[in-house]
Protein backbone atom coordinates (compact mmCIF):
# COMPACT_ATOMS: atom_id res chain seq x y z
CA UNK A 1 0.00 0.00 0.00
CA UNK A 2 2.78 2.20 0.98
CA UNK A 3 5.84 2.76 -1.11
CA UNK A 4 9.40 2.82 0.66
CA UNK A 5 9.22 6.94 0.19
CA UNK A 6 5.85 7.16 2.18
CA UNK A 7 7.89 5.29 4.80
CA UNK A 8 10.84 7.40 5.03
CA UNK A 9 8.53 10.65 4.96
CA UNK A 10 6.96 9.53 7.69
CA UNK A 11 9.86 8.29 9.99
CA UNK A 12 11.29 11.52 9.45
CA UNK A 13 8.20 13.53 10.52
CA UNK A 14 8.22 11.10 13.47
CA UNK A 15 11.60 11.97 13.97
CA UNK A 16 11.24 15.61 13.52
CA UNK A 17 8.45 16.02 16.14
CA UNK A 18 10.22 13.46 18.73
CA UNK A 19 13.12 15.94 18.63
CA UNK A 20 10.83 18.89 19.13
CA UNK A 21 9.08 17.73 21.97
CA UNK A 22 12.81 16.29 23.67
CA UNK A 23 14.73 19.60 23.12
CA UNK A 24 11.75 21.54 24.45
CA UNK A 25 11.04 19.63 27.29
CA UNK A 26 11.77 21.67 31.03
CA UNK A 27 15.19 21.67 31.70
CA UNK A 28 16.33 19.62 34.53
CA UNK A 29 17.99 20.17 37.66
CA UNK A 30 21.37 19.25 38.38
CA UNK A 31 20.92 17.29 34.80
CA UNK A 32 22.63 17.18 31.40
CA UNK A 33 20.47 19.66 30.08
CA UNK A 34 20.64 23.61 31.33
CA UNK A 35 22.48 22.43 34.77
CA UNK A 36 22.12 24.43 37.78
CA UNK A 37 23.50 22.80 40.44
CA UNK A 38 24.99 25.49 42.49
CA UNK A 39 20.75 27.06 43.30
CA UNK A 40 19.51 25.47 46.15
CA UNK A 41 15.85 26.44 44.52
CA UNK A 42 12.67 25.35 45.66
CA UNK A 43 9.24 25.71 43.96
CA UNK A 44 6.17 26.57 46.14
CA UNK A 45 2.71 26.55 44.06
CA UNK A 46 -0.67 27.01 45.07
CA UNK A 47 -3.73 26.78 42.38
CA UNK A 48 -5.60 29.70 44.71
CA UNK A 49 -4.69 33.25 45.41
CA UNK A 50 -1.29 33.60 46.89
CA UNK A 51 -2.47 36.46 49.20
CA UNK A 52 -5.09 34.01 50.78
CA UNK A 53 -2.69 31.29 51.53
CA UNK A 54 -0.92 32.70 54.61
CA UNK A 55 0.57 28.91 54.92
CA UNK A 56 2.15 28.55 51.96
CA UNK A 57 3.70 32.47 51.99
CA UNK A 58 4.76 31.54 55.25
CA UNK A 59 6.57 28.53 54.05
CA UNK A 60 8.56 30.62 51.36
CA UNK A 61 9.67 33.18 53.85
CA UNK A 62 10.86 30.31 56.51
CA UNK A 63 12.47 28.93 53.26
CA UNK A 64 14.08 32.19 52.47
CA UNK A 65 15.53 32.84 55.35
CA UNK A 66 17.78 29.53 55.41
CA UNK A 67 19.28 30.78 52.10
CA UNK A 68 17.53 29.26 49.21
CA UNK A 69 15.91 30.64 46.29
CA UNK A 70 11.93 30.37 46.21
CA UNK A 71 9.65 30.74 43.31
CA UNK A 72 6.38 31.47 44.57
CA UNK A 73 3.64 30.16 42.07
CA UNK A 74 -0.33 31.09 42.23
CA UNK A 75 -2.89 33.50 41.32
CA UNK A 76 -2.36 36.99 42.33
CA UNK A 77 -5.74 38.49 43.43
CA UNK A 78 -5.62 39.80 46.97
CA UNK A 79 -2.30 41.71 48.65
CA UNK A 80 0.81 39.34 49.36
CA UNK A 81 2.50 39.08 53.04
CA UNK A 82 4.75 42.91 52.73
CA UNK A 83 7.67 40.35 53.96
CA UNK A 84 7.27 38.23 50.94
CA UNK A 85 7.28 41.59 48.72
CA UNK A 86 10.14 42.94 50.76
CA UNK A 87 12.25 39.91 50.20
CA UNK A 88 12.56 39.64 46.32
CA UNK A 89 16.14 38.67 45.95
CA UNK A 90 14.93 35.61 47.43
CA UNK A 91 11.59 35.09 46.76
CA UNK A 92 10.07 35.68 43.36
CA UNK A 93 6.25 35.70 42.80
CA UNK A 94 4.69 34.15 39.03
CA UNK A 95 1.68 34.60 38.59
CA UNK A 96 -0.70 32.41 36.76
CA UNK A 97 -2.86 33.67 34.34
CA UNK A 98 -6.27 33.43 35.45
CA UNK A 99 -9.17 31.08 34.28
CA UNK A 100 -10.52 33.08 31.24
CA UNK A 101 -13.81 34.93 32.89
CA UNK A 102 -16.03 32.91 29.60
CA UNK A 103 -15.26 29.59 31.73
CA UNK A 104 -16.14 30.13 35.19
CA UNK A 105 -19.88 29.01 35.30
CA UNK A 106 -22.24 28.17 38.45
CA UNK A 107 -24.62 26.69 36.19
CA UNK A 108 -24.14 22.74 36.89
CA UNK A 109 -25.11 21.78 33.70
CA UNK A 110 -22.70 23.89 31.72
CA UNK A 111 -20.41 23.12 34.41
CA UNK A 112 -19.66 19.54 32.56
CA UNK A 113 -18.79 21.04 29.15
CA UNK A 114 -16.76 24.05 30.87
CA UNK A 115 -15.33 22.52 34.08
CA UNK A 116 -13.36 20.15 31.32
CA UNK A 117 -11.94 23.16 29.44
CA UNK A 118 -11.01 24.79 32.84
CA UNK A 119 -9.36 22.26 34.14
CA UNK A 120 -7.33 22.21 30.36
CA UNK A 121 -6.42 25.60 30.70
CA UNK A 122 -5.18 25.11 34.30
CA UNK A 123 -2.94 22.12 32.88
CA UNK A 124 -1.71 24.46 30.25
CA UNK A 125 -1.00 27.35 33.12
CA UNK A 126 0.78 24.87 35.24
CA UNK A 127 2.80 23.61 32.55
CA UNK A 128 4.25 26.73 31.82
CA UNK A 129 5.40 28.37 34.90
CA UNK A 130 6.43 25.12 36.58
CA UNK A 131 8.14 23.76 33.58
CA UNK A 132 9.64 26.74 31.48
CA UNK A 133 9.49 30.00 33.47
CA UNK A 134 10.79 28.84 36.82
CA UNK A 135 14.49 27.78 36.93
CA UNK A 136 14.63 23.37 37.55
CA UNK A 137 14.33 23.46 41.63
CA UNK A 138 15.89 20.70 43.46
CA UNK A 139 12.31 20.71 45.19
CA UNK A 140 8.72 21.25 44.54
CA UNK A 141 6.42 21.85 47.37
CA UNK A 142 2.59 21.71 46.22
CA UNK A 143 -0.43 23.01 48.81
CA UNK A 144 -3.11 19.96 48.65
CA UNK A 145 -5.90 20.85 47.79
CA UNK A 146 -6.67 21.54 45.30
CA UNK A 147 -5.38 18.59 43.52
CA UNK A 148 -6.84 18.86 40.04
CA UNK A 149 -5.12 19.33 38.26
CA UNK A 150 -2.09 20.84 40.15
CA UNK A 151 -1.14 17.06 41.41
CA UNK A 152 -0.68 15.24 38.02
CA UNK A 153 1.22 18.00 36.58
CA UNK A 154 3.31 18.66 39.53
CA UNK A 155 4.40 14.86 39.43
CA UNK A 156 5.02 15.19 35.39
CA UNK A 157 7.33 18.28 35.55
CA UNK A 158 9.08 16.90 38.81
CA UNK A 159 10.00 13.03 36.68
CA UNK A 160 11.25 15.62 33.75
CA UNK A 161 13.26 18.06 35.46
CA UNK A 162 14.74 15.91 38.45
CA UNK A 163 12.98 17.62 41.35
CA UNK A 164 11.92 15.93 44.76
CA UNK A 165 8.11 16.19 45.42
CA UNK A 166 6.67 17.30 48.34
CA UNK A 167 3.12 17.65 49.25
CA UNK A 168 1.30 19.82 51.83
CA UNK A 169 -1.76 18.56 53.13
CA UNK A 170 -4.34 21.16 54.05
CA UNK A 171 -6.96 18.83 53.40
CA UNK A 172 -8.39 16.71 50.89
CA UNK A 173 -9.73 17.72 47.85
CA UNK A 174 -12.25 14.98 47.43
CA UNK A 175 -13.70 15.67 50.42
CA UNK A 176 -14.19 19.25 49.72
CA UNK A 177 -15.66 18.19 46.15
CA UNK A 178 -18.15 16.04 48.00
CA UNK A 179 -19.68 19.26 50.49
CA UNK A 180 -20.83 20.26 46.59
CA UNK A 181 -21.85 16.76 44.96
CA UNK A 182 -22.06 14.56 48.03
CA UNK A 183 -19.80 11.51 48.66
CA UNK A 184 -21.23 8.74 46.54
CA UNK A 185 -20.84 10.78 43.34
CA UNK A 186 -18.94 9.16 40.87
CA UNK A 187 -16.35 12.39 40.22
CA UNK A 188 -15.87 12.39 44.32
CA UNK A 189 -14.86 8.41 43.80
CA UNK A 190 -12.61 9.67 41.18
CA UNK A 191 -11.43 12.42 42.76
CA UNK A 192 -10.18 10.46 45.85
CA UNK A 193 -8.48 7.55 43.79
CA UNK A 194 -6.56 10.23 41.78
CA UNK A 195 -5.71 11.91 45.25
CA UNK A 196 -4.05 8.20 46.09
CA UNK A 197 -2.91 7.70 43.47
CA UNK A 198 -0.44 11.09 42.87
CA UNK A 199 -0.23 11.12 46.96
CA UNK A 200 2.18 7.94 46.25
CA UNK A 201 4.42 9.86 43.90
CA UNK A 202 5.96 12.00 46.30
CA UNK A 203 9.13 12.12 48.11
CA UNK A 204 7.75 13.39 51.33
CA UNK A 205 4.77 14.97 52.77
CA UNK A 206 3.87 17.72 55.42
CA UNK A 207 0.09 17.77 56.94
CA UNK A 208 -1.49 20.03 59.20
CA UNK A 209 -2.23 17.61 61.95
CA UNK A 210 -1.57 14.22 63.39
CA UNK A 211 -5.13 12.97 62.35
CA UNK A 212 -4.13 13.68 59.32
CA UNK A 213 -1.01 11.92 59.15
CA UNK A 214 -2.63 8.76 60.31
CA UNK A 215 -5.68 9.06 57.56
CA UNK A 216 -2.45 9.48 55.19
CA UNK A 217 -0.38 6.09 56.23
CA UNK A 218 -3.64 4.22 56.79
CA UNK A 219 -6.14 5.38 53.78
CA UNK A 220 -3.66 6.66 51.08
CA UNK A 221 -1.50 3.83 51.76
CA UNK A 222 1.60 6.53 51.79
CA UNK A 223 4.99 5.13 53.09
CA UNK A 224 7.61 8.16 52.40
CA UNK A 225 8.15 10.69 54.70
CA UNK A 226 4.84 11.76 57.05
CA UNK A 227 5.65 15.25 58.75
CA UNK A 228 3.00 16.47 60.83
CA UNK A 229 3.66 20.55 60.62
CA UNK A 230 1.12 22.18 62.58
CA UNK A 231 -0.48 26.02 61.84
CA UNK A 232 1.33 28.12 64.31
CA UNK A 233 1.25 32.42 64.09
CA UNK A 234 3.79 33.60 62.50
CA UNK A 235 5.63 36.92 63.79
CA UNK A 236 3.34 39.73 62.96
CA UNK A 237 0.50 38.17 64.90
CA UNK A 238 1.34 39.67 68.43
CA UNK A 239 -0.49 40.59 71.61
CA UNK A 240 -0.91 44.04 72.02
CA UNK A 241 -0.15 46.29 74.85
CA UNK A 242 -3.56 48.56 76.13
CA UNK A 243 -2.33 51.51 73.87
CA UNK A 244 -1.54 49.61 70.40
CA UNK A 245 -5.04 48.34 71.34
CA UNK A 246 -6.82 52.01 72.00
CA UNK A 247 -5.15 53.33 68.66
CA UNK A 248 -6.22 50.70 66.67
CA UNK A 249 -9.42 50.82 67.86
CA UNK A 250 -9.55 54.35 67.44
CA UNK A 251 -9.34 53.33 63.69
CA UNK A 252 -11.51 50.82 63.62
CA UNK A 253 -14.27 52.76 62.72
CA UNK A 254 -13.07 53.91 59.17
CA UNK A 255 -11.40 50.38 58.52
CA UNK A 256 -15.37 49.48 58.32
CA UNK A 257 -16.36 51.64 55.19
CA UNK A 258 -19.31 53.13 56.74
CA UNK A 259 -21.51 54.27 54.17
CA UNK A 260 -22.29 57.79 55.44
CA UNK A 261 -22.38 59.72 58.74
CA UNK A 262 -24.68 58.13 60.76
CA UNK A 263 -23.23 54.76 60.83
CA UNK A 264 -19.57 56.17 61.18
CA UNK A 265 -20.94 57.92 64.36
CA UNK A 266 -22.77 54.45 65.41
CA UNK A 267 -19.22 52.58 64.79
CA UNK A 268 -17.41 55.37 66.73
CA UNK A 269 -19.96 54.73 69.63
CA UNK A 270 -19.74 51.56 69.99
CA UNK A 271 -15.72 51.46 69.95
CA UNK A 272 -15.45 53.84 72.85
CA UNK A 273 -18.25 51.66 74.56
CA UNK A 274 -16.01 48.66 73.46
CA UNK A 275 -12.90 50.49 74.93
CA UNK A 276 -14.58 50.73 78.26
CA UNK A 277 -15.82 46.72 78.01
CA UNK A 278 -19.44 48.15 78.32
CA UNK A 279 -19.93 46.33 74.34
CA UNK A 280 -17.78 43.71 73.15
CA UNK A 281 -15.43 42.95 70.07
CA UNK A 282 -16.41 39.78 68.43
CA UNK A 283 -14.29 38.84 65.11
CA UNK A 284 -14.48 35.51 62.54
CA UNK A 285 -12.35 35.21 59.76
CA UNK A 286 -13.10 33.37 56.71
CA UNK A 287 -12.48 32.14 52.77
CA UNK A 288 -16.46 32.05 53.06
CA UNK A 289 -16.12 28.53 51.67
CA UNK A 290 -18.83 25.56 51.74
CA UNK A 291 -17.30 24.63 55.11
CA UNK A 292 -17.98 27.30 57.32
CA UNK A 293 -21.84 27.52 58.24
CA UNK A 294 -22.69 31.11 58.98
CA UNK A 295 -26.01 30.83 59.51
CA UNK A 296 -24.74 28.97 62.48
CA UNK A 297 -23.80 32.57 63.85
CA UNK A 298 -26.34 34.60 62.48
CA UNK A 299 -29.04 32.01 64.55
CA UNK A 300 -26.87 32.37 67.77
CA UNK A 301 -26.40 36.16 67.25
CA UNK A 302 -30.63 37.10 66.94
CA UNK A 303 -30.71 35.02 69.99
CA UNK A 304 -28.91 36.58 71.61
CA UNK A 305 -29.98 39.85 70.39
CA UNK A 306 -33.10 38.83 71.68
CA UNK A 307 -32.71 38.11 74.73
CA UNK A 308 -30.50 41.09 75.60
CA UNK A 309 -33.36 43.35 75.04
CA UNK A 310 -35.80 41.11 76.47
CA UNK A 311 -35.15 38.52 79.30
CA UNK A 312 -31.46 39.04 79.67
CA UNK A 313 -30.38 42.98 79.70
CA UNK A 314 -27.11 42.82 81.73
CA UNK A 315 -26.07 41.44 78.53
CA UNK A 316 -23.85 44.20 76.40
CA UNK A 317 -23.97 45.25 72.73
CA UNK A 318 -21.98 43.27 70.00
CA UNK A 319 -19.54 44.51 67.46
CA UNK A 320 -18.72 41.49 65.21
CA UNK A 321 -16.31 41.59 62.58
CA UNK A 322 -16.18 39.06 59.89
CA UNK A 323 -13.01 39.37 58.17
CA UNK A 324 -12.12 37.23 54.33
CA UNK A 325 -13.08 37.59 50.70
CA UNK A 326 -14.89 34.53 49.26
CA UNK A 327 -17.67 32.77 46.87
CA UNK A 328 -20.33 32.82 49.81
CA UNK A 329 -19.99 36.41 51.01
CA UNK A 330 -22.59 38.22 49.45
CA UNK A 331 -25.30 35.69 50.58
CA UNK A 332 -24.70 36.40 53.89
CA UNK A 333 -24.98 40.02 53.24
CA UNK A 334 -28.40 39.60 52.14
CA UNK A 335 -28.98 37.59 55.08
CA UNK A 336 -27.73 40.16 57.38
CA UNK A 337 -29.72 43.16 55.38
CA UNK A 338 -32.72 40.87 55.90
CA UNK A 339 -32.34 40.02 59.75
CA UNK A 340 -31.88 43.60 60.37
CA UNK A 341 -35.10 45.01 58.07
CA UNK A 342 -36.96 42.26 60.46
CA UNK A 343 -35.23 44.04 63.91
CA UNK A 344 -33.70 41.31 65.04
CA UNK A 345 -30.06 42.35 65.31
CA UNK A 346 -30.79 45.05 67.55
CA UNK A 347 -27.77 44.73 69.84
CA UNK A 348 -25.38 43.35 67.40
CA UNK A 349 -23.73 45.09 64.79
CA UNK A 350 -22.51 42.71 61.92
CA UNK A 351 -19.82 44.08 59.50
CA UNK A 352 -17.46 42.60 57.12
CA UNK A 353 -13.53 43.28 55.71
CA UNK A 354 -10.65 42.50 53.86
CA UNK A 355 -8.11 44.03 55.67
CA UNK A 356 -4.16 44.50 55.20
CA UNK A 357 -2.02 41.94 57.22
CA UNK A 358 -1.12 44.61 59.50
CA UNK A 359 -4.84 45.83 60.34
CA UNK A 360 -5.91 41.84 60.35
CA UNK A 361 -3.30 41.51 62.84
CA UNK A 362 -4.56 44.45 65.21
CA UNK A 363 -7.94 43.66 64.17
CA UNK A 364 -7.67 40.08 66.23
CA UNK A 365 -5.67 41.36 68.86
CA UNK A 366 -8.14 44.11 69.97
CA UNK A 367 -11.05 41.64 70.07
CA UNK A 368 -12.72 40.45 72.95
CA UNK A 369 -13.45 36.78 71.73
CA UNK A 370 -13.11 34.60 68.30
CA UNK A 371 -15.25 32.58 66.15
CA UNK A 372 -14.29 29.55 64.30
CA UNK A 373 -17.35 28.22 62.46
CA UNK A 374 -14.53 25.86 60.74
CA UNK A 375 -16.65 22.38 59.96
CA UNK A 376 -13.65 20.34 58.34
CA UNK A 377 -15.08 18.71 55.79
CA UNK A 378 -12.18 15.73 56.11
CA UNK A 379 -12.28 16.03 60.03
CA UNK A 380 -8.63 16.26 60.20
CA UNK A 381 -7.97 19.84 59.42
CA UNK A 382 -7.44 22.56 61.37
CA UNK A 383 -8.84 25.99 60.99
CA UNK A 384 -5.49 28.26 60.48
CA UNK A 385 -7.76 31.84 61.41
CA UNK A 386 -7.64 29.60 64.79
CA UNK A 387 -4.17 29.99 65.20
CA UNK A 388 -3.56 33.42 64.24
CA UNK A 389 -6.14 34.50 66.78
CA UNK A 390 -3.92 32.41 69.64
CA UNK A 391 -0.98 34.56 68.24
CA UNK A 392 -2.55 37.43 68.96
CA UNK A 393 -3.66 36.12 72.89
CA UNK A 394 -7.60 36.20 71.55
CA UNK A 395 -9.35 33.41 72.72
CA UNK A 396 -11.12 31.34 70.68
CA UNK A 397 -15.26 29.82 70.28
CA UNK A 398 -15.28 27.56 67.48
CA UNK A 399 -17.27 24.33 66.00
CA UNK A 400 -15.83 21.44 67.36
CA UNK A 401 -17.58 18.71 66.69
CA UNK A 402 -14.48 16.73 64.71
CA UNK A 403 -11.48 14.51 65.43
CA UNK A 404 -8.53 16.94 64.91
CA UNK A 405 -10.09 19.71 67.22
CA UNK A 406 -8.11 19.11 70.15
CA UNK A 407 -5.15 19.13 68.98
CA UNK A 408 -5.83 23.15 68.94
CA UNK A 409 -8.49 23.84 71.38
CA UNK A 410 -8.28 23.15 75.01
CA UNK A 411 -11.45 23.24 76.90
CA UNK A 412 -11.65 25.23 79.30
CA UNK A 413 -7.99 26.63 78.94
CA UNK A 414 -7.94 28.47 75.52
CA UNK A 415 -11.60 28.48 74.35
CA UNK A 416 -14.97 26.73 74.29
CA UNK A 417 -16.18 24.74 71.82
CA UNK A 418 -19.71 24.38 70.41
CA UNK A 419 -21.95 22.16 68.06
CA UNK A 420 -24.55 24.16 66.92
CA UNK A 421 -26.44 27.61 67.35
CA UNK A 422 -27.91 26.91 70.64
CA UNK A 423 -24.12 26.10 71.77
CA UNK A 424 -22.58 29.22 70.72
CA UNK A 425 -25.21 31.70 71.84
CA UNK A 426 -25.12 29.98 75.89
CA UNK A 427 -21.16 30.18 75.14
CA UNK A 428 -21.56 34.17 74.06
CA UNK A 429 -23.82 34.75 77.08
CA UNK A 430 -22.03 32.93 79.60
CA UNK A 431 -18.26 34.52 78.30
CA UNK A 432 -20.08 38.70 77.95
CA UNK A 433 -23.09 38.46 80.30
CA UNK A 434 -20.66 38.40 83.62
CA UNK A 435 -18.09 35.48 83.67
CA UNK A 436 -15.30 38.10 83.33
CA UNK A 437 -13.26 35.45 85.34
CA UNK A 438 -13.37 32.57 82.60
CA UNK A 439 -12.81 35.34 79.85
CA UNK A 440 -9.72 36.15 81.72
CA UNK A 441 -8.67 32.43 82.52
CA UNK A 442 -9.45 31.91 78.34
CA UNK A 443 -7.14 35.01 77.25
CA UNK A 444 -4.48 33.49 79.26
CA UNK A 445 -4.82 30.16 77.78
CA UNK A 446 -4.65 31.87 74.17
CA UNK A 447 -1.40 33.70 74.81
CA UNK A 448 0.28 30.47 76.29
CA UNK A 449 -1.13 28.81 73.63
CA UNK A 450 0.20 31.42 71.01
CA UNK A 451 3.43 31.02 72.08
CA UNK A 452 4.73 28.48 69.84
CA UNK A 453 5.71 30.16 66.34
CA UNK A 454 5.77 28.95 63.00
CA UNK A 455 9.46 29.53 62.52
CA UNK A 456 10.41 26.82 65.46
CA UNK A 457 8.07 24.58 64.29
CA UNK A 458 8.67 25.20 60.67
CA UNK A 459 12.96 24.67 61.26
CA UNK A 460 12.01 21.89 63.62
CA UNK A 461 10.17 19.82 60.98
CA UNK A 462 10.39 21.12 57.89
CA UNK A 463 14.11 22.53 58.41
CA UNK A 464 15.21 19.14 58.84
CA UNK A 465 13.80 17.71 55.02
CA UNK A 466 15.15 20.64 53.14
CA UNK A 467 18.04 22.00 54.68
CA UNK A 468 19.24 18.74 56.58
CA UNK A 469 22.56 19.48 58.75
N1 LIG B 1 -4.81 39.86 55.10
C1 LIG B 1 -5.96 39.32 55.48
N2 LIG B 1 -6.04 37.99 55.62
C2 LIG B 1 -7.23 37.49 56.01
C3 LIG B 1 -8.34 38.29 56.30
N3 LIG B 1 -9.34 37.49 56.66
C4 LIG B 1 -8.88 36.24 56.62
N4 LIG B 1 -7.60 36.22 56.21
C5 LIG B 1 -6.72 35.07 55.99
O1 LIG B 1 -7.54 33.96 55.66
C6 LIG B 1 -7.27 32.89 56.59
C7 LIG B 1 -8.53 32.14 56.89
O2 LIG B 1 -8.90 31.55 55.67
P1 LIG B 1 -9.69 30.18 55.66
O3 LIG B 1 -9.76 29.71 54.25
O4 LIG B 1 -10.95 30.38 56.42
O5 LIG B 1 -8.66 29.22 56.37
P2 LIG B 1 -8.94 28.24 57.58
O6 LIG B 1 -10.23 27.50 57.40
O7 LIG B 1 -8.78 29.00 58.84
O8 LIG B 1 -7.74 27.20 57.40
C8 LIG B 1 -7.66 26.42 56.22
O9 LIG B 1 -6.63 26.94 55.40
C9 LIG B 1 -5.32 26.87 56.02
C10 LIG B 1 -4.28 27.58 55.17
O10 LIG B 1 -4.45 27.46 53.82
C11 LIG B 1 -4.96 25.41 56.25
O11 LIG B 1 -3.67 25.34 56.83
C12 LIG B 1 -6.01 24.81 57.19
O12 LIG B 1 -5.75 23.46 57.40
C13 LIG B 1 -7.41 24.97 56.61
O13 LIG B 1 -7.60 24.13 55.50
C14 LIG B 1 -6.72 33.55 57.82
O14 LIG B 1 -5.87 32.64 58.50
C15 LIG B 1 -5.98 34.75 57.27
O15 LIG B 1 -4.66 34.41 56.95
C16 LIG B 1 -8.21 39.70 56.13
O16 LIG B 1 -9.11 40.52 56.33
N5 LIG B 1 -7.00 40.13 55.73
Amino acid sequence: MFDLESWLLGLVIILAISSLVLFNLPTQYGGIIGKDRSANRIQIIVLGDIGRSPRMQYHALSIAKHGAQVDLIGYRVSDIHPDILANSNAIRVHALHPTPACLQTKDSRLFLVYGPLKVLFQIWTLWLALGYRTKPSRWMLVQNPPSIPTLIVAYVVCFLRHTRLVIDWHNFGYSILALRLGSTHPLVQISRLYEQLFARSAEAHFCVTNAMARVLERDYGITTKILPLHDRPASHLQVLTEAQRSSFLATLPNLLSPDDDQRLQDYQRLVSEIRMSKSRLLVSSTSWTPDEDFSVLLEALTNYSDLAITTHPHLPEVLVVVTGNGPQKDAFLTRIQSLKAEEKLEMVTIETAFLSTSDYAELLGSADLGVSLHTSSSGVDLPMKVVDMFGTGLPVVGWGDFEAWPELLHEGVNGKSFSDAEGLQEVLMQLFGGDEELLRRLKKGAVEEGKLRWDEEWDRVAGTLFFPT
